[in-house]
């Protein structure tokens, strides 16, 4: 006999996951119902949240509002910085000093990881494994592509250099060197303590736990990451040193504003001068064992032998020692453009777009440009939801009233009215893990941000901008040797060269974009390299175009 379902359970997904056991004991019946009201507190404050978050979205009624989505370093923070620097230019320009310490400390944590490596070496650490790719394709249209792990002793370092060792001269040489870099700790914390409240540090694996969820198709199938892989991750992450973390620049920059004298000046400023200055000279007094850190060749093999990339790593300034570790030194344009800073949850800005000549009807010109942090967590969230919301159908209404997961449920305001989705996909990640799941290749997991993107529902009337991105760090990849085509095997003896790669991928996005789009709509796919920002105001005024283009169609205007 078919019994019908009760009503709440249609409404309700996730009911037969939430009805307390029938075999419950009384002191599990007890430390559920605490569980229960711990969470609905957090719920309660969730609720709050996104009361008050949609009522400030509210006020941004009418306003162009663009999501930057991707993958965490996939360069969403560092494409923000492109469009402030061409359309907040006044802003950007008083915020410029604010940037030297994120500079120096990217500076000091990559001599710091540097030191770290070479260390492993002097103990006597095996090299660290990747993971065998032979068994994925990252590219695949489906999100099944997650790794293999049972084979994994494959070498993340450079196996041509396994013969390179340290010899005496060089112990002594990096104990000395270690012995007189140790003022950098200084320097590191007194950074530290300057970026204050808009800084953390990320010190474990623990911020990088899955949000459990069967959707997540991303995911391998056995459940807990292999705790090899986990290990793994966390001795490379160990090695490159944990990240700084923004929530946000705001309050960075403000609280360097206020050093350099922007808000006012008081008591407060002359000890934060006498830190700055402390650091500067820290820094020129350690400048020539820095340079020698990283232009010694051999340190340099064992860096490659172990598989440390630095040039490819974020925020490097190894080859800019000499201007940074300088009493005069202040940032360029191109410096904070290429300084590292994760960014946690959701930055939001606002920027003034100047309107082509050939347009004449008049578009809104506030633009709000919302930045979402890109850690896994973020990523599985995003995914998450554009599939559950996709697929009950359920309007975008305040008063849900369906469980839907706490953290997820917090997400919903800001796909509210998007008006644009600018999806950065790093493209030289075709070889690389997530650091925060090593078993997770980075190529199919913008693949599968993408399809959940792409697919959603929800999302249909968003005009949809592509940026396949670090097509450079491809390029650097390429030429030294790396074959594309042993990570994407359909990809087959096609020249490794970056153009017919980059085509290759523009093709799958294409293609992907075509395939798993509800309705037929545009879908603006460029090649990027956003740090370098000449070439990026080019992209980013052909994507205001598109936009303004899409937004007058849309208001039925043109
Ligand atoms: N060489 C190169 N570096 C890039 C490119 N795009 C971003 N980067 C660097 O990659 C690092 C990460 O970029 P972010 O913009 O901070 O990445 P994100 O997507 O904001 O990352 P989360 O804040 O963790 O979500 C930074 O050091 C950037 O300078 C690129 O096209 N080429
Ligand atoms: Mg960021």
């Amino acid at each position: 006999m078919v019994r019908a379902l009760p009503r709440t359970n249609e409404l309700d997904p996730f009911d037969d996951f939430v009805r307390p056991p029938v075999d419950e004991t009384p002191s599990e019946r007890a430390n559920r119902k605490m569980r229960e009201a711990k969470e609905k507190l957090v719920s309660d404050a969730i609720d709050e949240q996104i009361k008050q978050d949609k009522q400030a979205l509210q006020k941004t009624k009418g306003l162009v509002k663009i999501l930057l989505l991707g993958q965490s370093e996939s360069g969403k923070s560092t494409t923000l910085k492109n469009f402030r620097l061409t359309y907040a230019r006044e802003e950007w320009e008083a915020e410029k000093t604010s940037w030297k310490a994120v500079i120096q400390l990217n500076l000091v944590r990559s001599i710091g990881s540097t030191l770290n490596t070479l260390q492993s070496e002097l103990d006597g650490e095996p090299l660290p494994s990747s993971i065998d790719f032979d068994e994925i394709d990252p590219l695949a249209d489906s999100t099944k592509g997650s790794l293999d792990l049972s084979s994994a002793e494959d070498d993340l370092a450079d196996s041509s250099l396994a013969h390179v060792q340290l010899s005496a001269d060089d112990v002594q040489n990096l104990q000395a060197l270690r012995l007189r870099l140790a003022a950098l700790r200084r320097a590191e914390t007194v950074l530290k303590l300057k970026l204050g409240a808009g800084t953390e540090e990320v010190t474990n694996m623990d911020e990088y736990q899955e949000i459990p969820n069967s959707q997540d198709s991303n995911k391998r199938p056995a459940e807990a990451p292999d705790s090899r892989y986990l290990v793994r991750a966390r001795r490379r992450k160990r090695i490159q040193g944990a990240e700084m973390v923004v929530r946000g620049w705001r309050e960075l920059l403000s609280s360097a504003r206020r050093d350099n004298g922007f808000l006012g000046r008081g008591a407060n400023v002359k000890m934060q001068d006498s830190t700055e200055t402390e650091v500067g000279e820290i820094l020129v007094g350690c400048r020539e064992d820095m340079n020698t850190v990283w232009t010694n060749q051999t340190f340099r093999s064992v860096l490659r032998k172990r598989g440390v990339d630095m040039e490819n790593n974020a925020g490097f300034f190894l080859d800019d020692i000499d201007r940074i570790a300088s009493k005069s030194y202040i940032p360029s344009d191109d410096d904070i453009v290429r300084s590292r800073l994760r960014t946690v949850g959701v930055q939001e800005y606002r920027i003034h777009v100047d309107v082509p000549k050939t347009l004449h009807a008049k578009p809104q010109r506030e633009w709000i440009i919302y930045d979402v942090g890109g850690s896994r967590t973020m990523a599985s969230i995003i995914r998450t939801t554009f599939l559950y919301i996709s697929k009950i159908h359920v309007s975008l209404s305040l008063s849900l009233s369906f469980p839907l997961s706490l953290q997820r449920r917090a997400w919903i305001p800001f796909f509210d009215n998007v008006n644009a989705i600018i999806f950065l996909a790093p493209v030289s990640g075709f070889d690389e893990v997530l650091l925060e799941d090593a078993s997770i290749n980075r190529l199919n997991d913008s693949v599968g941000l993408w399809k959940a993107i792409i697919s959603s529902q929800l999302l249909q009337n968003v005009t949809m901008v592509c940026f396949l991105n670090k097509c450079d760090i491809l390029q650097r990849k390429l030429k030294n040797g790396i074959q594309f085509s042993r990570y994407v095997g359909e990809y087959g003896d096609r020249p490794n060269d970056v153009a017919p790669v980059v085509k290759f991928i523009k093709n799958k996005f294409t293609t992907m974009a075509a395939k798993h789009s509800i309705d037929e709509r545009p879908v603006y796919i460029y090649t990027t390299s956003v740090t370098d920002t000449k070439a990026t105001a080019a992209t980013l005024r052909s994507v205001r175009d598109g936009i303004f283009r899409a937004n007058l169609v849309n208001a039925q205007i043109v």
